[in-house]
């Protein structure tokens, strides 16, 4: 049942009480009530109770995802603390608040990431059940290849990299110009601008097209759909929304430390502040799982007193266990636009531009489920490596998990997609977004107050290594080669912008600090270590070091961001979590 105020509560202890409704948290409250023994309370801090509700049409419209962020009222509406990397600049740092957490309101590309990600998480973990095999059944069991809306085949990819999981997944439903140029670019240049059939297969180097959280009837498949709508009607299963937890308690001390049962909530609204919050406090007869997300994780832990112990000494909290990994390492994509002057009229600019011309589309995505609508924002993608002589790697070890993952990426958008400066009011562009895939800058999230609804301090600290600042000027120079293939003679008019203007590696460097954004991948802040390992804040069963009953199972567990979107690295983690999680307490 989904319920919107904790009066409405029908007991006050669940076998499993799990924080967050989002990619993780969406998965957890599937599969464990798959056991019908099992009683689970989800606690959403989302305003909202829509799954699909027109109210929130950008977020089943697929094109319409980059309209909702920032300043929604489903999203936190976090910003960073000033960027040391890039001109002290603030940036906005959306999170999904609603269900489905961010799969709700993210961009819909999905990708599961290379065999060398996991591979390199089970060593990392020395855990056989993260490598690459041991995951793949997660994999194929959280998301399944589908026909776009309006084809008759679900189009070019590798079957068997793809499994029956409900998480709906779809090539491009609308052919645009630019996503053949791509293909047809990258099967004629080979080498490091290689074309891939399907980047789910555990090679993720390479360019194809995107394959997107998009479902046959063309809206958005999200946790919220796939997992908890089918689950809602489950006796065993409730879900308060509007609702936000606030610290979780221990009630008493095992032979494994503090033993966490207790979740503190209030329901937050406008102007409700730690003093005048109402609490309340539910019990977990098994286990308190954390699944809010890379930055409310470790919030939630720091303010029970499960971190740091000398800097929750100062903000006043008393230490349960002293984890000084809460928070840290924080990593991040940056994303940077390159934009172009393109010959052709048929962009998506004018889409933007012209309400009619908008309007129009979403008519026929309305009756129909087809049309650039059903699109996702970016349609075509590749993944690089950084050329192996680089000079960067005579002072630098390669960040990246291996050679079947990439050094950056390129997203290709049909139109002036405005990052940091505004679409122009005239002409035609595409948007060559550049990330750096496999980082080396780590951050971090640190309490600004212990009130639980003050937002924390985030600090992705993007390009502060030289590593970053490297890969991506070269992926800046490698755009600009890929784009001077043939395939592209006569398309591309003009480079456009600041970035358009920078000529050497310094110009590059420089136009980038004034461009990067985030690409919304925040991982990391509470990462996995082997068992008995004295750093991380999670063993390799994502059971929280040094206490007793509680488990961590989002983005924030990754020792290492993956090369990768992240949502579906996440899906693989909670589907194995769950399992996990049922061997323990069957
Ligand atoms: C704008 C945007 C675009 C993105 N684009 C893509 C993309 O194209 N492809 C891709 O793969 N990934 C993308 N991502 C990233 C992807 O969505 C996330 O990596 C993924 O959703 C993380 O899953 P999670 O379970 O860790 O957290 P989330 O999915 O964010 O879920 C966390 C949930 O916990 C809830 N919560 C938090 N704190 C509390 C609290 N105190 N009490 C109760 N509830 C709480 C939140 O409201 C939320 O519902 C994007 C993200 C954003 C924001």
């Amino acid at each position: 049942k989904l319920l919107t105020n904790p009066s409405q509560l029908p007991k006050s202890q669940y076998d499993f009480v799990i924080v967050g409704a989002g990619a993780a948290g969406g998965v957890l409250a599937n599969r464990l009530t798959e056991n019908p023994n099992f009683s689970v309370l989800v606690i959403e801090a989302g305003v909202t109770n829509c799954i699909r509700n027109e109210d929130q049409l950008a977020t089943i419209v697929p094109f319409l995802a980059p309209s909702i962020e920032p300043q929604s009222a489903i999203t936190w509406n976090f910003t960073t603390v000033p960027q040391k990397g890039l001109n002290d600049r603030v940036l906005s740092y959306s999170r999904g608040r609603i269900l489905g957490g961010s799969t709700s309101i993210n961009f819909l590309t999905y990708n599961r990431g290379s065999d060398d990600e996991y591979d390199r998480l089970a060593i990392l973990t020395e855990d056989k059940g993260w490598s690459s095999d041991s995951i793949q059944k997660y994999y194929l069991k959280s998301s399944r290849i589908v026909k776009p809306p309006g084809k008759s085949s679900v189009g070019d990819v590798d079957s068997k990299a793809h499994g029956n999981g409900p998480v709906q997944i779809s090539l491009p439903a609308f052919s645009l110009p630019l996503d053949s140029l791509v293909v047809k670019a990258s099967k004629l240049l080979g080498g490091r601008f290689s074309y891939n059939l399907d980047l789910q297969s555990g090679d993720s180097v390479g360019f194809s097209l995107a394959q997107s959280a998009v479902d046959s009837t063309g809206k958005r498949s999200s946790s919220a759909t796939a997992y908890i709508q089918p689950a809602l009607s489950r006796k065993n299963l409730d879900i308060l929304i509007q609702t936000q937890v606030t610290r979780l308690i221990s009630s008493g001390t095992t032979k494994n430390g503090p033993l966490i049962n207790k979740v503190e909530f209030a329901q937050s609204a406008k102007g409700l502040n730690q003093r005048t919050a109402k609490k309340f406090t539910v019990t977990a007869k098994n286990e308190v799982i954390l699944s809010a997300g890379s930055i409310n994780t470790p919030q939630i832990l720091l303010l029970s007193g499960i971190g740091n112990k000398t800097t929750l000494a100062t903000m006043g909290i008393k230490a349960l266990v002293d984890l000084p990994d809460v928070g840290q390492h924080l990593q991040d994509h940056p994303i940077l636009s390159n934009y172009f002057n393109v010959s052709s009229n048929t962009t998506w600019d004018n889409v933007l531009r012209d309400p009619a011309v908008a309007g129009a589309d979403l008519t026929q995505w309305n009756t129909t489920g087809q049309g650039l609508f059903a699109n996702a924002p970016g349609s075509s993608l590749g993944f690089v490596r950084l050329p192996e002589n680089s000079t960067i790697f005579e002072t630098f070890p390669d960040p990246s998990a291996g050679p079947l993952s990439g050094n950056m990426e390129m997203i290709f958008a049909d139109g002036f997609a405005a990052t940091v400066s505004p679409q122009p009011p005239t002409g035609n562009f595409i948007t060559v977004n550049t990330a750096v895939v496999s980082p080396a800058s780590r951050g971090s999230i640190t309490l600004a107050s212990t009130d639980p609804f003050a937002f924390p301090n985030i600090d992705p600290a993007f390009m502060t290594s030289p590593f970053d600042v490297f890969a991506m000027t070269q992926v800046v120079k490698d755009v600009r080669q890929f784009l001077s293939s043939s395939p592209f003679k006569g398309f591309i008019a003009s480079p456009f912008g600041e970035m358009g203007a920078a000529q050497t590696d310094d110009q590059i460097a420089a136009a980038a600090k004034d461009g990067v954004v985030t690409i919304w991948h925040p991982t990391s802040t509470a990462r996995m270590s082997p068992k008995g390992a004295s750093w991380g804040v999670v063993d390799s069963d994502l059971l929280v070091k040094g206490v007793c009953g509680l488990r961590v199972v989002d983005a924030s567990v990754f020792p290492n961001i993956p090369a990768a979107h992240t949502t579906g690295p996440v899906y693989i983690v909670a589907e194995r979590a769950a399992d996990l999680i049922k061997a323990a307490w069957s």
